[in-house]
């Protein structure tokens, strides 16, 4: 079987060493920012990239999610998370697999949802790749609100053999457990929501009676979604006590503003109870335009929105028809950093502009963040993802921002990879008419933290133009070891998504030496 890109560039500290967020520093958002720059510069100087464009976080309130555990032992309920620092290595691979715990526990949950008699051989594989996307949902997440890990430790029902491991001569040793009141990482809103929330299910024991977890979900745009996870089944009792949190959610300064009443979501074994919905719209504004995008409870989105704009800009101006070397200068300008480093950047990716007649093949669609603000530029875009929930949310995206040159399939990028090469046709490829006549020359892939399969390198080595969008640049590099002696780097962006943490999201745009 292929391997994904496990294997860190040598001689490199790793991107992915777990660090503490619960004591931010925010006088040192540009120190924190600058000692990522100097190690991703380091990483990546085998490859000779341009002048790195920079685009920068709000250093304060910038996480539109976070999860926290929920612990009430000792009388009043209060949320905690897990502080992990560099020094508490052990600890932090405990929390890890406690964390892994859950993710298999909410995929037991999400059974109930897949489609039922999907007996074909690419499900197999797809549900790899959802439980590998999921893991990526959650790894930056684990890596800032490592809360999930609580979970599984305090249930004690998943890898109870593992729960020794921690101990070393008496001194139990794990991630410390942090109180939360306030969560300056996330947004304003995230906090207005946990103090309701707390207040509420302090005093309410329908609502408190063995809830675990709470999930904040929080837009731009004002939308909200509140997911309580409990370890009993949820009745009517449950139900009334959630409406009437609702309501008190509805009164919180941005969701009144907003006039819009978040939606609250129970969760437990096997069960899910929504009121109203289970998804938020997020308005996100690329290019001057603002798009409508649904985010689905539970399914991949990018994190920090503000960054997301940056990185939509980004990718949208890399592939803009023939004019790449203008855009650029207006995306790296829109960065609050490198305007002149962007300049550097354009005339370099000069003789790499998309003609106004190509497609586009997009692998690792989600909800289609990417392929809406860039489907604009070109003739058809095919693009596919292979969680369902995200596919359905990418349809209902596409349609509500009046975007129709795309076709969508569910599909691994490894089982298109093959079908690509065969050029064989298979039933998740039915409806796509004119595949041959396709003008392929562009391929946008943003993989989760695993970085991408054999079959997937593969096939980029046969477009002209890259746009690889990368959470890890370890794993970024370790691919594009295998990518580079064909293309060289044009363009090559950083988006602080993470602040304070070691995780950095990159842009590289390669085009054909
Ligand atoms: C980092 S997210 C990016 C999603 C989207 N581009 C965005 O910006 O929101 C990675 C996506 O890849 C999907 N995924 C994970 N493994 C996959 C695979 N083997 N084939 C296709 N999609 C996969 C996940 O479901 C997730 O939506």
């Amino acid at each position: 079987m292929n391997g994904h890109a496990a294997e860190a560039c040598a001689e490199t500290p790793a991107f992915t060493t777990p660090v503490s967020i619960t004591a931010i520093d925010a006088e040192d958002y540009d120190g924190q920012l600058d000692r990522k720059l100097t190690k991703l510069k380091q990483l990546f100087q085998e490859f000779d990239p341009p002048q790195l464009e920079v685009f920068t976080s709000p250093p304060t309130h910038y996480r539109m999610r976070s999860e926290f555990t929920v612990e009430q032992r000792d009388g009043p309920l209060h949320f905690v998370m897990f502080d992990k620092s560099p020094a508490e290595e052990t600890a932090a691979e405990a929390g890890q697999e406690a964390a892994a715990a859950l993710e298999q526990e909410q995929g037991e949950g999400k059974e109930l949802e897949q489609e039922e008699g999907e007996g074909e051989p690419e499900r197999a594989a797809e549900q790899q790749a959802e439980a590998q996307a999921d893991a990526s949902t959650s790894a930056a997440a684990a890596a800032e609100a490592p809360a999930a890990a609580a979970v599984a430790a305090a249930d004690g029902k998943k890898g109870k053999g593992k729960k020794g491991k921690g101990k070393k001569g008496g001194k139990p040793k794990g991630p410390r457990r942090v109180r939360v009141d306030t969560f300056p990482v996330a947004t304003k809103q995230v906090n207005e929501l946990m103090a309701v929330v707390r207040e509420e299910a302090d005093k309410t024991p329908e609502l408190r009676q063995r809830l675990f977890q709470v999930n904040f979900h929080t837009t731009l745009a004002g939308d909200a979604m509140v997911t309580l996870l409990y370890h009993r089944k949820l009745g009517p009792e449950w139900q009334a006590a959630a409406e009437r949190l609702r309501d008190a959610l509805a009164a919180t300064p941005t969701a009144a503003a907003a006039g819009v009443r978040p939606h609250v979501i129970g969760r437990s074994r096997k069960q899910k109870i929504a009121l109203d919905a289970d998804f938020v719209l997020e308005r996100l504004t690329v290019g001057g335009r603002t798009f409508v995008q649904k985010q689905v409870e539970g399914s991949f989105s990018q994190p920090n929105g503000h960054v997301c704009q940056h990185m939509l800009t980004w990718a949208q101006d890399v592939t803009k028809p023939a004019a790449a070397s203008e855009g650029s200068a207006a995306a790296a300008a829109e960065g609050s950093v490198a305007a002149e480093e962007g300049k550097e950047a354009a005339a370099a990716a000069a003789g790499g502009g998309v003609g106004p007649e190509d497609d586009l093949l997009e692998l690792y669609c989600g909800n289609g963040n990417f392929t809406i603000p860039l489907s604009a530029n070109f003739r058809r875009v095919v693009a596919t993802e292979v969680a369902k929930s995200s596919v359905e949310a990418a349809r209902y995206n596409m349609e509500a921002n009046g975007v129709s040159n795309v076709f969508l399939a569910r599909m691994a990028s490894e089982e298109f990879a093959v079908t690509m090469r065969e050029r064989g046709s298979r039933r998740r490829l039915e409806g796509l008419e004119g595949w041959e006549a396709l003008r392929l020359r562009t391929i946008l892939v943003d993989p989760p933290r695993a970085g991408l399969d054999d079959f997937t390198v593969e096939l980029l080595k046969e477009f002209d133009r890259i746009v690889y969008i990368s959470c890890n640049p370890d794993t970024l590099c370790a691919n594009l070891k295998a990518i580079a002696p064909t293309h060289r780097i044009a363009r090559f962006a950083a988006f602080d998504q993470f602040p304070y943490t070691h995780h950095l999201e990159c842009g590289v745009y390669l085009v054909r030496r």
